[in-house]
């Protein structure tokens, strides 16, 4: 049986790009850019005073002008005329380009205005103080931002500063997701005591939103092998084919056959992980993958987060998702030989990783207020107070 790192080898091994498109800059957050991206111009694109005052030329200063005239008051959006006379200062505001024969902006916090004739109370002058000047940031030409980067809020800002309103990005997969089982009804339909509600399909649904992702394809199947195997059929040619349930030792647990049946080639079946250790997992014949996972909904969220969204994030460019870590507080007992997943809050003062109860991967609650998901390594028996320990965010 392979450990939760070797699977995600094995699966992250077969990554694969699904493909670039352009965007426009609108729909841009949470993608990933699939092109590089360098500065149109200088930033800043012109010398730019960054307080409100008043631009004067250092040389006047310095041959001892203390008295000055307003030649012009340039605001923000407006381009100053040039050639600043001997005893003349622009009044400039915060944004504004301050002409290139002056050299510096005096706050007018220390300047006096008496109609057109201005004095200032500081003693020396600083050649460019309060003027931030061109290409001081970035130069024309630099390359800024590159390819599998994120876009984050910061980054959807430099693009619309780069004037960058379509952009190109990588085109999210094409996913079919199913759940099955025949104790599992529709949210919405009346409910018998032998039956539950199909809350996996909404779990999935809502972890692949993270990452922008709606399934093409979200159906529930009943247990027949048929029916299975007709229903997979059609999506073969998809990027990810995500199940839920049907993949342990029941009578009725038939997807590790259909999927082989269909020409899935199985990559694994069985992890030593708690909870999650029946998971499938299979290559497609176009190359996609199919993640069979197991139907407790906390075994299912586990599944996901180790497997698919590793499989996603080193498709998309972005590496495997970060392990951090903190120390523990608190105990808990290995109840198995595995490696151990459980949910717990990342709080407290000095902050560290504090337990979620949760029962069984089968409680409904799926360790609620979780911050991560933290590791109990097969070889640590026990977790105690001030223990390193490994978890991955939420
Ligand atoms: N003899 C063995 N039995 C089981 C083993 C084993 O190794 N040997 N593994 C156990 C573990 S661990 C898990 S996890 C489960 C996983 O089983 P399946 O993936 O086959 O899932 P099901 O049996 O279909 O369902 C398990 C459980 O989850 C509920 N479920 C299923 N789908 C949904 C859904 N869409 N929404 C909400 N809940 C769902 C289902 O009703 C079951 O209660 O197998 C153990 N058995
Ligand atoms: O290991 Mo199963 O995935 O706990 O219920």
């Amino acid at each position: 049986m392979l450990n939760y790192i070797q699977a995600q080898q094995l699966i992250t091994s077969l990554s694969r790009s699904f493909g670039t498109e352009y965007i426009s800059l609108d729909d841009a957050d949470g993608r990933v850019l699939a092109e590089d991206v360098a500065a149109d111009r200088d930033y800043p694109p012109f010398n730019r005073a960054t307080m409100d005052g008043y631009a004067i030329s250092t040389a006047d200063w310095e041959s001892g002008t203390r008295a000055f005239k307003v030649q012009q008051v340039i605001y923000a959006g407006q381009v100053g005329e040039a050639g600043l006379q001997a005893g003349y200062c622009y009044k400039i505001m915060t944004g504004a380009p301050v002409p290139l024969s002056a050299n510096a902006v005096i706050r007018r916090e220390d300047a006096t205005q008496v109609d057109g004739n201005v004095s200032f109370s500081l003693e020396t002058m600083r050649p460019y103080q309060n003027i931030a000047r061109q290409g001081e940031d970035i130069k024309a030409g630099t390359g800024i931002l590159s390819a599998n980067t994120l876009c984050t809020p910061a980054v959807v800002s430099l693009l619309a500063t780069l004037g960058r309103h379509r952009v190109m990005v990588a085109s999210l997969p094409k996913v079919a997701l199913f759940t099955t089982g025949d104790e599992v009804v529709e949210v919405s339909a009346a409910i018998k005591p032998h039956q539950i509600r199909n809350s996996n399909e909404y779990l999935l649904q809502s972890l692949l939103k993270k990452w922008l992702i709606k399934p093409a394809v979200c159906n529930h199947v009943i247990d027949d092998k048929q029916h299975l195997a007709e229903t997979l059929k059609t999506v073969l040619g998809f990027d990810i084919i995500i199940t839920c349930g049907g993949v342990s030792a029941g009578d009725a647990d038939y997807l590790p056959e259909v999927l082989e049946g269909l020409g899935v080639k199985k990559l694994f079946h069985k992890l030593s992980i708690r909870p999650g250790k029946p998971i499938w997992c299979g290559q497609l014949p176009m190359g996609g993958l199919v993640f069979a996972l197991p139907g407790n909904p906390f075994s299912c969220m586990v599944t996901f987060k180790l497997f698919i969204e590793a499989y996603l994030s080193v498709c998309f460019g972005l590496g495997m998702p970060r392990i951090l870590t903190l120390p523990f507080n608190g105990k808990r007992k290995r109840s198995s030989g595995f490696d151990e997943f459980f949910p717990v809050s990342i709080s407290g003062e000095p902050i560290a990783v504090n337990l979620i109860p949760i029962n069984t991967s089968g409680d409904i609650r799926l360790g609620l207020n979780a911050d991560a998901l933290a590791l109990q390594p097969c070889d640590a028996d026990e977790l105690n107070d001030g223990d390193s320990v490994s978890y991955l965010l939420f």
